[in-house]
């Protein structure tokens, strides 16, 4: 009886994949038309992705969660786009680290992520032509800035064209059961930080903490050495082969990385944007409050404000702003251009979606 239940609705599955599959064959035809009306201009639309994605969320009526459902499009997408041109994505490496996860997560699995050493080494590659865009971590929720990506976009001509938000899971990962034996812990000096009380509470007194150059390759010493573990994520401890010891040690349970996908474009507007700025102040009392007023008296809310030394004098800084809105409308425009007034220096990072999964 249950058997003839089953097969009914197993039949009804296949008649509905076949039809989704028909369906989908549609969708990637009109992509790949639109690819060739772009005519080898650029193919990536990110106000359009983010349309598409926050659409998918307010049509849907479930069961599938609106996050399960975004996620399926993302992938939908991917496709598509990869029949206009694949995308080729650069990221901190090695394989397995949060960077990768995150490029996964906004361009989907038909692009293909290439490995840098560092971060300056990945807007490099986007800068020389060798990669498409960036996908660089810019805060982290636990542990604040990521100072190098903050210097970079002063001074890179790339473009934000996107912003990626990621929970962080860490895991103490070995090759092998049982934390007996373990001699020292290896981990992006970050994500050390970030466990540091769990480590406190859990490891004996003299296990060592070593800092690497990145979680992948914590993960990678770990997979060699058989007295040593690794904090790291899921996408490490599946490429390196380890046992998750422990599951979710992170001090903070909302622990996330924002980051920021950076290319030679400019993104049109999406209705849910964000622009990041770069701004430094003359160096004399109330400097700092001229840059806000301007935001709030054209009815701009700003979403972050962060200071960086300027690397150009002692004690001189520079400051990140981001608002919410586009650089295209009439608000954001007449801030900035008040702003201009008042900075010593204002340049638009650039104007793009806001994260819609
Ligand atoms: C199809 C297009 O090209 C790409 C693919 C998209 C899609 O599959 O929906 C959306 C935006 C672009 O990144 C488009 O520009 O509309």
């Amino acid at each position: 009886m249950s058997d003839e239940l089953l097969k009914g609705h197993r039949e009804a599955i296949d008649r509905i994949d076949a039809e989704i599959l028909k369906l989908l064959n549609q969708r990637a035809e009109h992509a790949r038309t639109i690819g060739e009306i772009k005519g080898g201009g650029v193919v990536y639309r990110p106000e359009r992705e983010a349309q598409v994605l926050a659409r998918i969320k307010s049509l849907n009526t479930g069961p599938l969660s609106d996050e399960a459902a975004a996620k399926l499009f993302r992938e939908v997408m991917s496709a598509c786009l990869a029949l206009e041109r694949p995308l080729t994505i650069a990221y901190l490496g090695p394989e397995g680290t949060f960077s990768q996860a995150a490029a996964i997560k906004h361009f989907g699995h038909a692009a293909s992520t290439q490995a840098c050493g560092s971060i300056d080494e990945a807007f490099r590659a986007v800068e020389s032509g060798s990669a498409d865009y960036v996908v660089a971590p810019v805060e982290n929720s636990t542990e604040g800035a990521v100072g190098r990506t903050l210097d970079l976009m002063v001074s890179s001509p790339l473009n934000i064209c996107g912003e990626v938000v990621l929970r962080i899971h860490h895991h103490l990962l070995r090759k092998g059961d049982g934390v007996a034996g373990i001699l020292r812990v290896y981990s992006h000096a970050q994500s050390l930080a970030q466990c540091h009380e769990w480590l406190n509470k859990n490891l004996p007194a003299g296990v060592e903490r070593i800092s690497v150059a990145s979680n992948a390759e914590a993960a990678r010493l770990a997979s060699k050495e058989p007295n040593s573990a690794a904090i790291a994520g899921d996408a490490a401890a599946e490429r390196f082969g380890l046992t998750r010891l422990a599951q979710n040690i992170e001090d903070e349970p909302n622990n996330t990385t924002r980051f920021l996908v950076l290319g030679g474009q400019q993104t049109g507007p999406s209705g849910k944007d964000r622009t990041s700025l770069v701004v430094s102040a003359p160096n004399r009392p109330g400097a700092l409050a001229s840059l806000v007023e301007p935001l709030s008296s054209n009815g701009v809310s700003m979403s972050k404000f962060e200071s960086r030394p300027s690397r150009t004098g002692l004690w001189e800084y520079v400051f990140f702003i981001d608002v919410e809105g586009h650089v295209s409308e009439p608000g954001v425009a007449r801030a900035l251009d008040a702003l201009g007034n008042v900075a010593a220096f204002v340049k638009v990072l650039g104007s793009y979606p806001q994260a819609v999964i």
